[in-house]
């Protein structure tokens, strides 16, 4: 079941946090919200020209406080980037807040996905597979940590990843006529 606040989508990067951020908030009529693109969108500037100009650490700060920002109340689904869990304040924020899903993935699937964007910074450096391999070493505790559900995405359409979702959140009848 869904707990009172915000439902937070995390994972790895190529998880579809985003894509399914928007239909699982289409699904259940909430709002969506994701922290990537209102980061973008309200400073103008995009993901690469802020790890560019001020360094992951930069970015991990706008990141923290978009966060808490957007989540500061219910009726909304946000997608967070795959390193937003790497703040110990927004892991408490997001546990504190709502309903935390994990969109568990391979890696191999995670590249696959993320393949022909050019966009994610910590992507365009090295093999992709070796990264996304490391950073999961890294972070799949962290999302095993804060998730309240944890759902497969490999092998799945967004439609039925997002059904599952509204099963597991006790909105099937939204799902239903999804
Ligand atoms: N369940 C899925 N099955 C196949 N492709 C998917 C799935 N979810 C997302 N995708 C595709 O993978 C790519 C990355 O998805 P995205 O939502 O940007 O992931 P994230 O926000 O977790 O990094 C997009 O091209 C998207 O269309
Ligand atoms: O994993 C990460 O550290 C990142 C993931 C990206 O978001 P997605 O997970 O939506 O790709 C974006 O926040 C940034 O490029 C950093
Ligand atoms: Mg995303």
């Amino acid at each position: 079941m869904m707990k009172s606040g915000a439902v937070f989508l995390v994972g790895p990067m190529g998880a579809g946090k985003s894509t399914i951020g928007r239909l699982l908030a289409e699904a259940l009529r909430f709002e969506f919200c994701d922290v990537d693109r209102e980061i973008e969108e309200r400073s103008g500037v995009d993901i690469p020209w802020i790890f560019d100009m001020e360094g992951e650490e930069g970015f991990r700060d706008r990141e923290e406080s978009m966060l808490s920002e957007l989540s500061d109340g219910s009726q909304v689904v946000i997608s967070t980037g795959g390193g937003a869990v790497l703040r110990s304040v927004s892991r408490k924020l997001m546990v504190a807040r709502g309903t935390v899903i994990y969109l568990k993935t391979s890696v191999e699937e995670q590249v696959r996905r993320t393949a022909r964007d050019r966009k994610r910074p910590l992507l365009q450096n090295g093999d992709p597979g070796t990264t996304l391999r490391n950073l999961m070493a890294l972070r799949e505790p962290l999302y095993e940590e804060i998730a309240d559900y944890t759902v497969l995405t490999d092998n799945r359409t967004p439609k039925s990843v997002v059904q599952e979702l509204c099963e597991q959140l006790g909105a099937s009848d939204l799902s239903a006529q999804y």
